[in-house]
């Protein structure tokens, strides 16, 4: 008997490796967007789901921004209920009104659609069809947004959101692997427009930044940067734990104490003052590295008087000794 060709062998196996621990009674949905990576997600998933004794749906997103998008999500979903991916959903958001730019409007509000969604019918995993090439752009564009290690820290294979798991089986592999899994089971991909579009920066770094430097230090480059984004996610981990020590000893009945704040080293002072807009209601996509520098030039005295203004209307002000929210 012939098996399936070596890239799909690929996604399976991944797939299968993510599921194991899965709660048997629970559905797991592919997030599938019809592009090559999650389109081999779904096509293993419909495979291995099954025969893991799992029930798997699917739902893809229409973010309405392309015509015709609201045509192509439906025949995403169509494909996904001739492979047995039940229930096959399109769900539609709205892009407009969120805070922070294009993409990341788009990115906000798709996950919050596919954790609504997940919740909705009781799924207690979403799987994405993140690759090693995603991860390296995404560390390249952060290293040259100069976002520090926050930023330029890799996607986790599974995060957990109020009970509900995004799980990324694909990401020790390549996108070019996923590619051939679709060739290989004759599926024909999407090309997002958007994936090719100079004028996006993730864009010029998958279509010219990342290739130049494959030209010029080799093929190592792309899972090297991958591993560079898994070295710095532990070290942000093991950061945030004591920042968020820190931040909880700082608190005090009127604020933030500024005194505590300053006497902390640079990189946990930063990430707690980010916890702690954040906890304040600030957007995470919103927030952005000059809001966290201006707190801080609050604690060491460098900002003066003047109040930081953070995304959300929020006003954040030194006053007597503690950073606090000022309200109108
Ligand atoms: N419109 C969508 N509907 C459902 N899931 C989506 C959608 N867009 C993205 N996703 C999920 O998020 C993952 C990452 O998407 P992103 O757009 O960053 O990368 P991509 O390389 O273009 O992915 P793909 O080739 O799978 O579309 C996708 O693999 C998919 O699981």
């Amino acid at each position: 008997m012939v098996g399936p060709a070596p890239p799909v062998a690929a996604t399976r196996v991944a797939v299968r490796r993510m599921l194991q621990g899965i709660r048997k009674d629970a559905l797991v949905l592919v997030a599938c967007s019809g592009g090559a990576d999650s389109l081999a997600l779904a096509a293993a998933t419909a495979f291995v789901a099954p025969r893991m004794g799992l029930r798997a749906g699917l739902i893809t997103i229409d973010h309405g921004l392309q015509d015709g998008s609201d045509r192509r999500a439906a025949a995403v979903a169509a494909w996904g209920a001739s492979v047995d991916l039940r229930p096959s959903l399109v769900v539609p958001v709205d892009v407009a009104g969120r805070l922070g730019g294009p993409e990341a409007a788009a990115r906000e509000a798709r996950y919050d659609a596919l954790l609504d969604t997940a919740r909705a019918h009781d799924a207690n995993s979403v799987l994405l069809g993140h690759t090693r090439d995603d991860q390296a752009e995404t560390v390249l564009l952060a290293l040259a947004r100069g976002a520090g290690p926050r930023g330029m820290a890799a996607m986790p294979d599974r995060r957990d959101v109020d009970g509900v798991a995004l799980l990324r089986p694909l990401l020790d592999m390549s996108r070019d692997e996923a590619r051939k899994a679709c060739a290989a089971l004759g599926l024909e991909p999407w090309e997002d427009p958007h994936n090719l579009d100079p004028s996006y920066a993730r864009s010029r770094v998958r279509v010219s930044a990342l290739p130049s430097l494959v030209d010029a230090l080799g093929p190592g480059v792309v899972p090297n940067l991958a591993r560079t984004a898994r070295l710095l996610a532990q070290d942000a981990e093991a950061l945030d734990v004591l920042a968020a020590e820190e931040l909880e000893r700082s608190m005090l009945e009127e604020g933030l104490s500024v005194a505590m704040l300053e006497a902390l080293l640079p990189a946990l002072r930063a990430r707690a003052l980010h916890s702690w807009a954040l906890s304040l209601g600030c957007s995470p996509a919103a927030l952005s590295h000059r809001h966290v520098s201006a707190l801080e030039a609050l604690v060491t005295g460098w900002h003066g008087q003047g109040a930081v203004h953070l995304p959300g209307g929020i006003r954040a002000a030194r006053v007597s000794g503690v950073l606090r929210v000022l309200t109108d």
